[in-house]
């Protein structure tokens, strides 16, 4: 096991260690009773006479021991194992919640719901089969110290049987994780395929070739590599074991031969031997068959290893629920020189943002316009906070966003994103929401479709553009003092659309908003207080209250 396995097996149990402690000496008392035991039937077997009530007292003592101890440690390690399994799923969630936007754009969907989904149950299973492993190795401990106790030439034997044994899945430990690792690659790739088929089912329904490529090439051939890849190392795993187990079988018959041969070696030595060998097999077959399941920890530890590295945050105060520190009122968002780039991607150059110098006053609505692929939305990210600027800084009333308060600073703000996500409850922590949230259906014109039930949306089943509407009543209700629309009325209605850019928008300044619209709309572009126009990552003109300025 890997020094950063063990690390993270440790940080994972600390919290239980009294339980882990306890089941573990459980677990030992129960292993060393059974290798008692052994050695009082060897005891009751060869005596003259045969067995006294001592020993089937004895007998059935340690019966009664071994058997209390074994169930209460396996009852413990399975309460903390569900518990391991619970902590492990909550700290990768608040992993991911902290996560800086940009590299969990970059991770992909389909490479994290593997890690959450089958790499935490992998880990868990491991950590839960430590106490499991300690009983088994106290169980051959205890019966190699009673093989010493028979006969030194003997215990010499067994160890090399041993040591042979344990040499041989060694090796078969190495060779086989690199087939674990190619399986679990193939998982991400099968993950990848599965959300095409489910989110890309419209397009592979009409496309005939695409969905036959679909499941001859890219379904079959990833999960048949995945098979082959588990069936090579469950080969190299077994044809070990097989071999430990011929091993086992080859010395209790070398052992017989040799006292047939007329070796003289005592008869309750031999039965002695042959009952702690036969006993001894299964505990030491549990062991060597945990070694998979470490192999199978590791590739899977990597893996949440990897996520929490590229997921750690430079702002790990924002699972705090504290209110915000900053004072929330807005006289005015100020960017200065500000730049973004992102990473290099094979076979074009890297979209550079930038410089920005930009100011937007408390109660404007600004218009960012611009062709396809200026920048207009990675603009708004690095605006609302969620990716961090690369060059430059961004001031809120005069004073700088540093990381510490930008979390403080995001929530000034309610977006609806063209990918937005719909939230089906509304806003928590708003007591007025149902009459305030009925009162905005009607005025969009979806009261017919949807209520509010239970501090939610009675159904999110709509069309695209109303769907967007009921993303506004939840922007709405918010009540934060600036909203960001990117694209918002490109799904509506042009009766709709109309409605939002001469009368919503307007209104909503009236309450005292702040707008920042992302939009191809050019009619309505002079209700903007600013036009904002971009070109190639740059300003290239701004017009503020009807008078052009340079950019
Ligand atoms: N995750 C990403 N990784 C690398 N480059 C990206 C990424 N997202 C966007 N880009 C690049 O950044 C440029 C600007 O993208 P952005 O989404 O900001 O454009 P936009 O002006 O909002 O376009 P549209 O009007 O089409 O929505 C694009 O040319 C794109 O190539």
């Amino acid at each position: 096991m890997s020094p950063r396995l063990s690390a993270e097996v440790l940080r994972i149990l600390k919290p239980f260690w009294l339980s882990v402690a306890l089941a573990t000496l459980l677990g030992i008392v129960s292993g060393l009773s059974v290798t008692a035991l052994l050695a009082t039937m060897n005891d009751a077997l060869n005596r003259e006479g045969g067995a006294t009530a001592r020993l089937a007292l004895l007998f059935a003592g340690l019966c009664i021991l071994t058997l209390a101890c074994s169930t209460l440690s396996n009852l413990l390690t399975n309460r903390v194992g569900q518990k391991v399994i619970a902590r492990m799923r909550q700290e990768l969630a608040a992993k991911i919640l902290v996560a800086p936007i940009e590299q969990l754009e970059r991770y992909r969907a389909h490479r994290l719901i593997p890690v959450l989904l089958n790499d935490i149950g992998t880990i868990s299973g491991f950590a839960l089969s430590v106490a499991p492993m300690v009983i088994s190795l106290t169980v051959t401990l205890g019966c190699l110290s009673y093989l010493a106790l028979l006969s030194w030439h003997i215990l010499l034997l067994t160890l090399l049987t041993v040591v042979i044994g344990g040499g041989a899945q060694y090796l078969a430990h190495a060779i086989g994780l690199r087939s674990l690792q190619a399986a679990r690659d193939g998982e991400d790739e099968l993950q990848k395929h599965y959300q095409a088929i489910s989110a890309g089912a419209k397009e592979l329904r009409i496309q005939r070739e695409r969905r036959h490529t679909m499941l001859e090439r890219h379904i079959k051939g990833t999960t048949e590599s995945i098979c082959r890849a588990n069936i090579r190392a469950a080969t190299i795993f077994v044809s070990a074991e097989t071999f430990g187990s011929m091993l086992f079988f080859a010395v209790i018959g070398m052992v017989i031969a040799f006292q047939a041969l007329g070796s003289a070696t005592d008869k309750s030595v031999l039965g002695g031997f042959i009952l702690v060998m036969l006993y001894m097999k299964g505990p030491l077959e549990q062991l060597i068959t945990t070694i998979p399941s470490i192999s199978r920890a590791e590739v899977a530890f990597r893996r949440v290893a990897e996520l929490s590295q590229r997921f750690s945050s430079p702002e790990p105060h924002l699972l705090l629920s504290e209110p915000p520190a900053t004072d929330s009122t807005l006289h005015s968002i100020e960017l200065h020189r500000l730049g973004y780039d992102y990473p290099e991607v094979e076979g074009s150059s890297a979209f550079h943002l930038g410089p920005v110098d930009l100011e937007i006053r408390q109660g404007d609505i600004v218009f960012i316009v611009g062709e396809n692929g200026c920048g207009k939305t990675t603009l708004i990210k690095v605006l609302l906070g969620l990716y961090e600027p690369h060059q430059g800084e961004i001031r809120l009333n005069g004073q700088r966003v540093d990381a510490e308060h930008r979390d403080d600073y995001r929530q000034l703000f309610t977006t609806i994103f063209s990918d937005y996500y719909l939230f089906d409850d509304l806003a928590p922590g708003k007591q007025r929401l149902p009459a305030e949230a009925e009162k905005y259906l009607r005025r969009l014109d979806i009261a017919h479709k949807v209520s509010i039930r239970d501090g939610a949306f009675s159904t999110t089943d709509l069309s695209t553009g109303q769907r967007k509407r009921l993303a506004l009543i939840n922007a709405w209700l918010e009540e934060r003092p600036v909203l960001v629309f990117d694209e918002w009325a490109a799904d509506q209605d042009p009766a709709f659309r109309r409605v939002f850019y001469t009368e919503l928008l307007p209104e909503l300044k009236r309450q005292g908003k702040t707008i920042i619209v992302i939009s191809h709309d050019d009619r309505y572009f002079d209700i903007a207080d600013q036009l904002v126009h971009m070109h190639a990552g740059k300003v290239v003109s701004e017009r503020v209250a009807g008078k052009e300025v340079p950019a």
